[in-house]
């Protein structure tokens, strides 16, 4: 039997792939996708969905308080069942897993339930199969990694953390970027201690950095114990247990569990790419060009197998893009993948930051003149429930055109807040339009449309 062909054949079932493999198929190409793990990919399986369950949870801790400060009593004090959790956490993930294969029956894609690995030109081998294909599409994601660290074995990564066992008292954390400042505030609401070890003086790189500076107090007031400057030497077993040696001679550290969260790379090892001579960067990313092109004409890779912003829904955007190029309606608009800037984004620590646009210092490195705007207060449902929890709302805006560049804050619901604002954002609304724009009373989002006094330039909230 001849070995079989497809228009498209498409390495990895996650977020990107399994996006690519439908609207393909809708627009009549053959497809064909490889998926050596669970349908769904990270997020699904490992990532987003998964810790965002998780996150519901851990935030149940604060309701219980409030709920008490607001005439709510209980007879015997909440319990938390980690087992519970855990076993409602694989439940919904199954129900995903099902719910992808049933989406990529539908839209006719085959699926190969194996690893692939590119084997020559316009050639896959996946499992025992050889197939051709027109074109072959590299959706294969990230893996997380793990730096050359003594004792590196003992610890885990997120891909561990969600069927963790048992319950640990004490979770260590390397590393303060969305993972790390994530699982600080799941484990610590749901009961741990937390020490967040980091090389830097704030956590999460990247932000705003105001936001920055905010976020390390929250997640302090929170009871996280938040360590700046503290590289990390060694793990090690300590009695039952582990302890971080520290690099700089300081008390080791007691742990039951060490999450390294120390950032992700492309995962493409094993995958053929060396074979076939495809350019990949020094931490293993396939080169691609603007439409996800690689240095060869019938390759194209998009998620985060190309390091760029690994994001689901930038992995969803890229996909779409590519498909409506190669496969698109004549005549009909294609989707296009934003600057990376206009990308909205969030991490649910506990209070939940949201962002989209540039941060202060983007915007001051890129425009003459940067307005600055910024609110902190304790909201109406902190204040009567008797809390200190404090939100933070900041909007950054060209003073030249008035379009406003940026908002970032650290709130309840920061997330939900700022998917709105950002098409407001992309529509290029300016600071007057924000201005002129009724508040919903009482909610915390109306303070984006409130706030009137420019932070002046002495008192910048720049360090
Ligand atoms: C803990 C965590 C939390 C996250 N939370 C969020 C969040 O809240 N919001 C957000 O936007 N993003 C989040 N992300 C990031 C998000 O999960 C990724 O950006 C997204 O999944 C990338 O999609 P992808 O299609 O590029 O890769 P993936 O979803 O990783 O899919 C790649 C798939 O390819 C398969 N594969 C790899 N090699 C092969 C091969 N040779 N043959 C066959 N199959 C192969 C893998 O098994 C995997 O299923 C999170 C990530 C992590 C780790
Ligand atoms: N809410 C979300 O959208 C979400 C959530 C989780 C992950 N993600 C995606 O997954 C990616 C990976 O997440 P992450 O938190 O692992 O990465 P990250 O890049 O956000 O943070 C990595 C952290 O590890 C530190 N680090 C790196 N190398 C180190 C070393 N050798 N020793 C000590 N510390 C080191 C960095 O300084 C940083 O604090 C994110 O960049 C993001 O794109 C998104």
């Amino acid at each position: 039997m001849s070995d079989p062909r497809f228009d498209l054949f498409v390495i990895g079932g996650g977020s990107g792939g399994v996006r690519a493999a439908r609207l393909a198929a809708k627009q009549g190409a053959r497809v064909a996708l490889a998926e050596a793990g669970r349908l769904g990919g990270t997020c699904v399986n490992l990532g987003c969905i998964p810790k965002k369950i998780y996150s519901y949870a851990a935030h149940h801790a604060a309701a219980f308080e409030e709920a008490a400060a607001l005439g709510w009593h209980f007879d015997t004090a909440p319990q938390f069942d980690w087992a519970r959790l855990q076993q409602r956490r694989a439940d919904e993930v199954a129900r995903l897993n099902a719910v992808y294969a049933r989406l990529l029956s539908e839209a006719g894609v085959t699926v190969y339930p194996a690893r692939a690995r590119v084997e020559a030109t316009q050639t896959v081998r996946v499992g025992e199969a050889r197939v051709h294909a027109e074109r072959v599409l590299v959706a294969a994601g990230s893996a997380p990694y793990t730096p050359e660290l003594e004792g590196a074995k003992l610890a885990i990564t997120s891909n561990e953390l969600f069927d963790l066992q048992p319950f640990p008292s004490r979770l260590v954390i390397i590393g303060a970027g969305y993972i790390g400042c994530e699982f600080a505030s799941i484990f610590s609401g749901l009961g741990a201690r937390v020490t967040v070890l980091y090389r830097g003086d704030l956590p999460l790189d990247g932000f705003d950095h105001d936001l920055r500076r905010f976020a390390a107090q929250a997640l302090a007031g929170k009871g996280i114990t938040l360590r700046p400057g503290t590289p990390v030497g060694a793990i090690e077993r300590a009695g039952g247990a582990l302890q971080v040696r520290l690099a700089n001679g300081g008390e080791p550290v007691p742990a039951d569990a060490v999450l390294l969260a120390t950032g992700r790379r492309p995962a493409t090892a094993g995958l053929g790419l060396d074979t076939v001579g495809v350019a990949l960067s020094e931490t293993g990313a396939v080169q691609v060009d603007a439409e996800f092109r690689t240095s060869l004409p019938w390759l194209y890779a998009i998620g985060d197998v190309i390091g760029r912003q690994a994001l689901t829904p930038v992995a969803l955007m890229q996909a779409a893009a590519l498909v409506d190029r190669l496969y698109g309606c004549p005549g009909r608009a294609r989707r296009e993948m934003h600057e990376e800037h206009e990308v909205p984004t969030a991490v649910f620590c506990d209070p939940p930051i949201g962002s989209v646009g540039l941060t202060e210092q983007a915007a001051r490195e890129r425009h003459d003149a940067v307005a600055v705007y910024r609110s902190e207060f304790r909201s109406l449902r902190h204040a009567v429930a008797g809390s200190d929890e404090r939100a933070l709302i900041k909007l950054v805006v060209d003073k030249t055109t008035d379009r406003v560049l940026g908002l970032h804050m650290m709130a309840p619901e920061a997330p939900e807040i700022v998917q709105g604002f950002a098409v407001a954002l992309k529509a290029g609304a300016t600071k007057a339009l924000f201005d002129s724009t009724v508040a919903v009373h009482p909610t915390l989002a109306e303070e984006v449309v409130l706030m009137r006094d420019e932070v002046c330039k002495g008192g910048s909230s720049v360090a």
